[in-house]
């Protein structure tokens, strides 16, 4: 009879790309079982949307074959288990995730969006909260304009507001509890009290990651949000044009601040390239090719990815549903691996207890 000790001695073989160590070592092996036929065990993962799910997978199964029975079934099961952001207080929400721009218009908003359904499309409990206090559009994305969320009492006698459930994930946008035809003169103290609510008085229930849209450049909600929330790290926005990535740069220069010190997972480069319908071999850099890359590069943050200008993601957005729920779109795979870097990120940071900072006075 095959015993649980050479289970895990084969599974000492594999090791997880990211994390440099074996699948024993983390301790990422649970529940072994041993039939006279059949074995079976679970691998716990750090994210659902580990892009390194299907090799780990496949190397198991090679390392079972190979150390222990090639000829025995295998089931395994595949599973996760995401960890807190260190110092998170909110101990229902496990990471907080901020989707901010320099510039404004250049598609903050719909990576968020779509950001936040992969997540949740790759397994993770995900909720998305709409801070852009100057133009909330998350409702439009979601087909959910106009609508208003309930408010309930807990048995200790707060009010606790309910997210609008859309796709499967929880939303709640700013853009709930105004009126869209009234411009708000937003001060400091009114935005701070605002999105204190929409952290606190919500019934986010237990999240994985919370996608924070913020509004675009530097302003009361990224102050208020960084200094009263852990906040796990921050996804950067930009088009390809200078004055886009020279916004994105002072963006980054806020949440690196000593008194912010926000992790950077990384920059998504938006309306990177254009392709016509009639050429979809052909990629027009019309606003200029790689500044995202570059940017990246220059505060040693993973590239994300670059996603091209595509007439369908802003009719989805425009339509009332974020184009990453359409798995027939091509564009959809971008989203998907998009999240699956940040996932990825979030699930290195937590591993690194002190995250180096490129010294910016340089
Ligand atoms: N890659 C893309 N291809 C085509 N249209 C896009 C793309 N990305 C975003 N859009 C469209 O551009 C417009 C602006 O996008 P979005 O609202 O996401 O930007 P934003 O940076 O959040 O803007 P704001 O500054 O108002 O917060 C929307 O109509 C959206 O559908």
């Amino acid at each position: 009879m095959i015993t649980k000790e050479q289970i895990l001695h084969a599974l000492s073989f594999v090791e997880d790309p990211d994390f440099k160590k074996d699948l024993v070592t983390l301790n990422m092996i649970k529940d072994i079982e041993i039939t006279p036929h059949k074995i079976s065990f679970s691998v716990v993962l750090t994210t659902p949307a580990c892009p390194m799910k299907d090799h780990i997978e496949h190397a198991c199964r090679n390392a079972i074959a190979h150390f222990v029975d090639k000829e025995i079934e295998v089931s395994i099961n595949m599973t996760s288990q995401v960890k807190s952001a260190p110092n998170q207080q909110l101990d229902n929400i496990k990471n907080i995730i901020v989707v901010a721009s320099g510039k404004g218009g250049v598609g903050k908003s719909t990576v968020a969006a779509n950001l936040a359904l992969a997540l949740h499309l790759k397994g993770a409990k995900t909720g998305l909260l709409d801070a852009d206090i100057y133009g909330p559009s998350i409702p439009m994305m979601f087909g959910v304009e106009g609508a208003r969320p309930k408010a309930s009492k807990t048995t200790d006698g707060k009010t606790k507001i309910e997210p609008i459930e859309k796709f499967g994930i929880k939303l709640l946008s700013i853009g709930f509890f105004t009126d869209p035809n009234q411009p708000i003169p937003w001060r400091g103290p009114m935005v701070s009290a605002a999105i204190k609510q929409l952290f606190n008085d919500a019934d986010w229930g237990e999240l994985d990651y919370l996608v924070v849209d913020l509004p675009p450049g530097t302003g009361d909600v990224h102050i208020t949000v960084a200094q009263n929330y852990p906040v796990a790290g921050a996804v950067i926005v930009t088009t390809p044009q200078n004055v886009a990535l020279a916004d994105a740069t002072k963006g980054i220069g806020m949440f690196m601040m000593n008194t912010i010190n926000i992790p950077l997972l990384g920059v998504v480069e938006n309306m990177a390239y254009f392709t016509p319908a009639e050429l979809p071999d052909n990629k027009y850099y019309i606003f200029g090719k790689d500044g995202g890359k570059r940017l990246a590069e220059k505060f040693d943050a993973p590239f994300l990815g670059e996603l091209p200008l595509v007439k369908s993601i802003s009719d989805a957005g425009d339509n009332g549903y974020p184009i990453v729920t359409d798995e027939d779109e091509l564009i959809s795979k971008n989203f998907i691996s998009i999240a699956e870097k940040v996932a990825q990120q979030l699930s290195l940071q937590h591993n690194i207890k002190e995250v180096q900072k490129p010294d910016f006075t340089q």
